[in-house]
């Protein structure tokens, strides 16, 4: 990454910018890349937490295939509270603090949703308000489309693995980068064969709204070199030498917004940055507009302590409240799921297998071939590129009555969210109109809630796509700069617990395919003597799948929503924000594209706006100055 233009001093700045963008990751390096193209004569400025420098990822080779980096430098690394539901037990979420943010450390794993899910996220978005901008799955495809060029793998990719992909899902020319790897480890075959061997069908393409099966997902590397491709490269570097209206400040905290005279129609704020160099506390004016695109775990920590967020919270912060939006932080998701897993009693006679990994000659010819040109070899595959996909009735007959369980909820959803949020109304009605949507999402044949991720290996995790449960997001009352405080209330819906043992038993049926059988495969874990799959569930379940979420929701404010389908934030001026946060749930897919797709649809709604002179006026001169230490 050519780092010659970075900033990392407020004085290095311009007095002012048209639109300043906080955090410079997937989301929000998108937006910025398109704001500058479009308008050669505003200025925007990205304000990043982390450094520019290449740093390793938890799936980055060549240090390792899985885990094992030393450092996580480029990481928010987050323990969440004691999870009653779940023994009380501590979950751990990672997001990038890097340019580029999540998308510079994950595991490249590049699905996108179904199309139900964003016609859901449609439905909670619009409350049925026929005006208001189009999120379902025709208002966003064209985004996920343009947001990545997709190559096909060469046809000796093609020949050995079986890939499969339907042109007409992509069709992109941005430098983000998506293809098949050239390599599956020696038992991944043997897996596909097990879950085809259960009915699960393979369908040509999933990433063009019908995902339904067993499926071959691209991953976000280049086609050729197999590197990562990531926003910070493909958003910033690729494009900014070009483009003089384009600044970047990395090492810097966006503390909060300010409103003159605390008043949210004064906008747009002021936005206070604090130096991780030296500790300044400096203000940076908008003349346009300020986008929150921090990620789910930070933008919210910023509306909060710019007075912005639930008021009781920020009453018990000792913050002055600016706009009391008790949505803020308080719509927390993330993927979860317990694991089964398999011995093979009789020797698996393929090669190679990821233990090889502990073999120095396998590591060596495997990183030359990953230097080569075109790079071959186990570190192209990253993470994994394989998954099933299922609906709740593809794996339990029972289904129905976990969709009326749902539906029996909506007499009384406050039930089932924090004691601090029962005096909201607006939130209740959220949740409410959530839960009725979730209900039927559940019924749908041909909408996943399950996934199952593969590569190698002899264990399998039971992802819950479509958690019912929510969390909270909050400062640390002791220090309001430091990592939030995750309350991921796992499982605080109990009916999450009934979609996690549908999922588990459905899973360990894989076991006793005949494919697995051939091997003399034995359950264990949970154990075939397990009885009670409840508690076996809460000792093996991972809280977080590392795609936390819609902690500033797209939906209507009466429905708890932080943000509108135009993306500002309700009933402040001058700030939208534009990052996974504003999903309202989760999609059955991993994050980071559709990521991607909303800094691209935002981007087109953004410009179109101040194109169309509706994008606030000139600013009010105020200008660039010092502030308090906090
Ligand atoms: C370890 C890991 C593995 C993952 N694996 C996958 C995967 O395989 N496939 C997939 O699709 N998704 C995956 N994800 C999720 C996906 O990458 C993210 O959901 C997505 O990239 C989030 O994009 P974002 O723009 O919302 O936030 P980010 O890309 O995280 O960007 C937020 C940026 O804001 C910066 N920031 C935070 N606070 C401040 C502040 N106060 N001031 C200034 N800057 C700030 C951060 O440093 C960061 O650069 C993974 C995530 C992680 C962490």
């Amino acid at each position: 990454v050519p780092n010659a233009n970075i900033k990392r001093q407020v004085t290095q700045l311009r007095s002012s910018y048209d639109f300043i963008i906080a955090g410079g990751g997937t989301s929000g390096l998108t937006v910025a890349d398109r704001l500058t193209e479009a308008f050669p004569d505003k200025t925007v400025l990205v304000v990043e937490y982390g450094e520019i420098e290449y740093a390793p990822g938890v799936f980055d080779p060549p240090s390792t295939v899985w885990g094992g980096v030393g450092g996580f430098a480029s990481f928010f690394t987050l323990p969440t509270l004691p999870n009653p539901e779940v023994n009380n037990r501590t979950g751990l979420v990672l997001a990038g603090q890097i340019v580029g943010g999540s998308s510079a450390v994950n595991g490249q794993f590049f699905d996108r949703g179904s199309r139900f899910d964003h016609d859901a996220w449609h439905e909670l978005a619009t409350a049925g308000d026929p005006s208001e901008e189009k999120w379902d799955w025709n208002g966003i495809f064209p985004y996920f489309k343009k947001s990545v060029t997709f190559t096909p793998p060469p046809a000796s990719a093609v020949q050995e693995h079986g890939y499969t992909w339907d042109i007409s899902a992509y069709g992109g020319t941005t430098p983000i980068y998506s293809s098949f790897p050239p390599f599956q480890w020696g038992d991944h075959q043997l897996l596909r064969d097990a879950w085809k061997e259960l009915g699960v069908n393979d369908p040509v393409e999933c990433n063009g709204g019908d995902k339904d099966g067993l499926c071959w997902i691209p991953v976000s590397s280049h086609p050729v070199t197999f590197r990562r491709s990531h926003s910070g490269l493909g958003h910033y570097a690729a494009v900014n030498t070009t483009r003089s209206n384009y600044d970047l400040v990395v090492k810097h905290q966006v503390v909060r917004v300010i409103y003159p005279n605390n008043n949210p129609k004064n906008g747009p704020p002021l936005v206070e940055v604090k130096s991780l160099i030296d500790g300044q506390l400096s203000n940076i004016t908008s003349t346009g507009e300020v986008i929150l695109s921090a990620g789910a775990l930070h933008t919210p920590t910023i509306l909060q302590r710019s007075g912005i967020g639930p008021d009781n919270f920020l009453n018990s912060a000792d913050i002055p409240i600016i706009k009391s939006l008790p949505g803020v932080g308080s719509n927390f998701q993330d993927h979860s799921g317990p694991e089964v897993a398999w011995n093979y009693t009789t020797p698996l006679n393929v090669y190679p297998l990821p233990s090889e990994m502990s073999n120095p000659s396998f590591v060596t010819s495997a990183t030359s071939s990953f230097n080569s040109i075109p790079a071959t070899g186990p570190y192209t595959l990253s993470m994994s590129n394989s998954a099933i996909f299922l609906s709740l009735p593809s794996t339990t007959p029972n289904y129905h009555l976990i969709a009326n369980k749902i539906l029996s909820q909506l007499f009384s959803p406050e039930t089932f969210l924090p004691s601090s949020l029962h005096s909201f109304p607006a939130i209740i009605q959220g949740y409410k109109h959530q839960l009725s949507v979730l209900a039927s999402l559940y019924s749908n044949p041909h909408l996943p809630t399950l996934e199952v991720p593969f590569a190698t290996g002899t264990s399998a995790r039971a992802i819950n796509l479509h958690p019912l449960s929510r969390g909270t997001v909050r400062l640390n009352l002791t220090n309001h700069l430091s990592l939030p405080v995750l309350d991921y209330r796992v499982g605080s819906n109990p009916v999450d617990f009934d979609v996690y043992i549908a999922h588990l038993e459905y899973v360990r049926k894989l076991i006793n395919t005949t494919t697995l059988q051939a091997l003399g495969a034995v359950e264990i874990a949970p154990g075939v003597e397990r009885t009670d799959l409840k508690e076996a569930v809460k000792d093996s379940l991972i809280f977080s799948f590392m795609h936390p979420c819609c902690t500033a929701a797209m939906m209507p404010e009466r429905f708890g929503g932080v943000v509108g389908t135009d993306l500002k934030v309700h009933g402040v001026e001058g700030v939208r924000v534009v990052d996974i946060s504003v999903l309202p749930i989760l999609p059955s897919s991993h994050t980071s594209a559709t990521a991607y797709a909303i800094g691209e649809k935002a981007a087109d709604i953004i410009i179109k706006e101040w194109r169309g002179g509706k994008g606030r006026g000139k600013g009010k001169g105020k200008g660039k100055g010092k502030s308090r230490r906090m």
